[in-house]
């Protein structure tokens, strides 16, 4: 497992998003186009805020979801409000953004069309990943009704996830979605987490969902 650890958060935001532009910048050099596949949840608003305000070809980025909470954007659960307040404002307004979520009442009858969105952006360029302490990545979550599925090899683009830590239904990029990615970072913060990581490092992805990713993955930590 490849760890950079940080001395502070403010240093690890701050570099880790410069990163995270230089490896955008370069596959908008050699291909025209990028793909850019981010967290929700409570750590990555700073990164998105530094990175709005970079000067990239963001027109020609599609920008998406690791997951989502199938919560409409009015909600402040909602992933997509997070990712349009905090990332797609500045330069990074001319991105494309890839849907995560449709209007109904549950994620099963927009999974096709949803996952129809995202084909044409595969394998995912760059790809930043969040953890819970419970060693969840995306909504791949320890005991969720689906997790199997979304860990096999031939698992489709996006899976519905239910579990209890996760409170309402969910709909996320499964495990050899995100193992394809180019380039993947997985960003973290504080001592429970650190400690987390370790114990994922040694057990099987259906126990902790982010060893799943962890073989070509860079880590980023700050206390
Ligand atoms: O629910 C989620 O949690 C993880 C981790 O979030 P954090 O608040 O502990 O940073 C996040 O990566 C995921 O995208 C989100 O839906």
């Amino acid at each position: 497992m490849n760890v950079l650890e940080y001395p502070d958060r403010e240093l690890l935001m701050l570099s880790l998003a410069d990163r995270l532009a230089g490896e955008l910048a370069d596959f908008l050099r050699r291909e025209g186009r990028a793909s850019f596949c981010v967290p929700g949840g409570t750590t990555p608003g700073p990164i998105f805020d530094t990175l709005s305000g970079v000067d990239l070809d963001w027109a020609n980025v599609a920008v998406f979801l690791n997951d989502e909470r199938w919560v409409p954007e009015s909600n402040p659960r909602s992933n997509t409000r997070l990712l349009r307040e905090r990332l797609l404002r500045g330069n990074a307004r001319l991105a494309h953004l890839v849907p995560l979520y449709a209007e109904a009442e549950t994620p099963e009858p927009m999974l096709e069309t949803l996952a129809e969105g995202l084909r044409p952006h595969l394998p995912i360029s760059v790809l930043l990943l969040g953890m819970g302490a419970d060693m969840h990545t995306a909504s791949l979550f320890p005991g969720a009704d689906r997790l199997a599925e979304a860990l096999s090899p031939d698992a489709p683009i996006l899976v519905p996830m239910r579990a209890d830590a996760a409170g309402e239904p969910r709909i996320t990029l499964s495990a050899p979605v995100l193992a394809g990615a180019m380039n993947i970072h997985i960003l973290i913060t504080g001592a429970d987490k650190r400690a987390a990581l370790e114990r994922a490092a040694h057990l099987s992805p259906l126990e902790a969902p982010v060893a799943a990713v962890l073989k070509n993955a860079t880590v980023h930590w700050a206390g």
